[in-house]
């Protein structure tokens, strides 16, 4: 801390005193700046770092990282009470601990500690250092979303996923739990990240489930979360944490309540999500499409224009690169749309009105021979269902929020909204606010990462081995979010 400090104050010293004596040795200048500000210290024969006044020491504070400001603050009194006395000094210190905003470590620590799953009776988090305290104990957790095309996984502390591989080739779908490739899967991860099960915790995204509350469907979440926690505690896995993808993708928006929209590898799925529960009673509105469909659909249209490729895997990286969603299909018809990317040791490609003509079947599905609902129409459904079912007042369900690969693609929360003011009645859509994000892909990690750095993340809410034992289903139960 010491060194820490040194080079705080050497820092801010140049700052403040440029242009005039920056020498603390210099007894004058000491004086002058006491007299302009108040000394900590005020004793003649006080040491160089008590007679530094009080607003110079709060810039010195704020340079110093979290573990030298906890230290700082136990010296005296005078600096206890600048460092306990100043939220700002330890909200930029959670902030850069994050790596992230101060708004999403605030929401984490205040709107998820507030759900019933995390709602704890007595937190006595009162302050922004207490809350540093306790996310200092957070471990760092490995923390993987198991899509059913890709999956994503990480360390927590990082700021995105370390790496990602597709599902579908090698696991088939792992919705469909088979002990073996469950097993397979986990143990690839691990290997990927170099990481011991034993050593960390495990934050998992469990799928968006496309079934009615049946008897069936309860009995299906409930086997695969079954099977998941098995394989993984066999595997040694320290502590589990599984949450529905769809919460975990609205987590990462900043919201608790609100519409997700995940547009998923073969599926789109429209999830109405109350204080993170999914509402069941307002039914998960299932859409036949999703990005496998945008990816034939533009191989269809680049054949029918002659424009030539190697594979699949050219279209897939050309409608990531270049395709967009019409704000007006038929206006953009008129348009001269021409763009071209290179791609690495594939040349050139040229497209024109493919490019927009592709994400249009997710508004026009018949335009792609799909005999599906389109995006608008299944939202504005899971709206009214919501409004059936809510209080007038609490209008939760007019946020939408965007998820999935696909729901990076330029233009689409301007024309799912412009589509769903028509459908909607005035009082909603007026309000309504559609958030689209650029790394939609990777929502659903982001959402798990901010979970477990939740300073109560451990405790409330990870189901140990020894849990799993002694309780089996019930734990599960207990702490499952949908
Ligand atoms: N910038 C982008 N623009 C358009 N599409 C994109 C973009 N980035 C990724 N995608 C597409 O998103 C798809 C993968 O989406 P994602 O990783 O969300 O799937 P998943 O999580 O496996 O699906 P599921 O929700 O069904 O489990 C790929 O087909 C990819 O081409």
């Amino acid at each position: 801390m010491y060194r820490s400090l040194r080079k705080a104050l050497g820092s801010v010293i140049s700052r403040s005193y440029s242009s005039t004596s920056a020498d603390f040795g210099n007894e004058d200048d000491d004086n002058s700046a006491a007299n302009a500000s108040g000394m900590v210290g005020g004793a003649e024969q006080a040491s160089p770092f008590e007679r530094i006044s009080a607003d110079i020491l709060y810039c010195i504070f704020s340079l110093l990282p979290g573990h030298d400001l906890a230290a700082a603050s136990i010296v005296c009194k005078a600096w206890s009470s600048i460092i306990q006395g100043s939220e700002s000094l330890w909200r930029n210190v959670l902030a850069a601990k994050a790596g992230s905003t101060w708004s999403l470590v605030l929401f984490a620590e205040t709107s998820l500690r507030s759900l019933p799953p995390f709602a704890t009776s007595n937190d006595g988090l009162d302050s922004f250092q207490r809350i540093y305290g306790a996310r200092q104990q957070v471990p760092c957790s490995v923390v993987i979303d198991g899509g059913s095309g890709y999956c994503k996984y990480g360390w927590s502390n990082f700021n995105k996923p370390t790496g990602r591989f597709p599902t579908f080739l090698a696991y088939g779908n792992i919705e469909n739990p088979i002990y073996s490739s469950l097993m397979d899967f986990f143990t690839t991860v691990y290997e990927r990240l170099a990481a011991k099960p034993a050593l960390q915790p495990l934050v998992i995204s469990t799928p968006i489930c496309h079934y009615d509350d049946t008897e069936v469907a309860i009995a299906c979440r409930r086997n695969l979360l079954h099977i998941t926690h098995k394989v993984l505690f066999s595997m040694g896995v320290k502590a589990i944490c599984a949450v529905d993808q769809a919460v975990l993708a609205l987590i990462a928006s900043k919201q608790t309540s609100g519409i997700v929209v995940n547009i998923g590898f073969q599926l789109t799925s429209v999830v109405p999500i109350y204080r993170g529960k999914i509402m069941r009673k307002a039914g998960v509105e299932v859409i036949g499409q999703g990005a496998l469909q945008l990816t034939a659909r533009l191989c269809e249209l680049m054949q029918r224009s002659g424009i030539s490729f190697e594979n699949i895997t050219v279209v897939k990286a050309l409608k990531e690169k270049l395709c967009y969603v019409a704000e007006d299909y038929d206006r953009e018809l008129c348009r001269h749309t021409e763009a071209s990317c290179t791609l690495d040791s594939y040349g050139e490609f040229t497209l024109n009105h493919e490019r927009f003509m592709a994400c249009e079947i997710m508004f026009q599905p018949y335009l792609g021979g799909l005999r599906t609902m389109s995006i608008q129409q299944a939202v504005a459904l899971c709206i009214e269902h919501c409004m059936e079912i809510s209080n007038c007042n609490d209008m939760w369900f007019n946020t939408v929020v965007l998820a999935g690969g696909s729901a990076s693609l330029p233009g689409l929360g301007e024309r799912l909204k412009k589509e769903l003011c028509k459908l909607l009645p005035q009082r909603i859509s007026k309000t309504l606010n559609v958030i689209s994000q650029s790394n939609g892909a990777d929502l659903a990690w982001h959402g798990a990462k901010l979970l477990s750095n939740v300073s109560c993340f451990q405790d409330t809410w990870c189901v140990t081995k020894k849990d799993f034992q002694k309780y089996g289903q019930k734990i599960l139960d207990a702490k499952a979010w949908f």
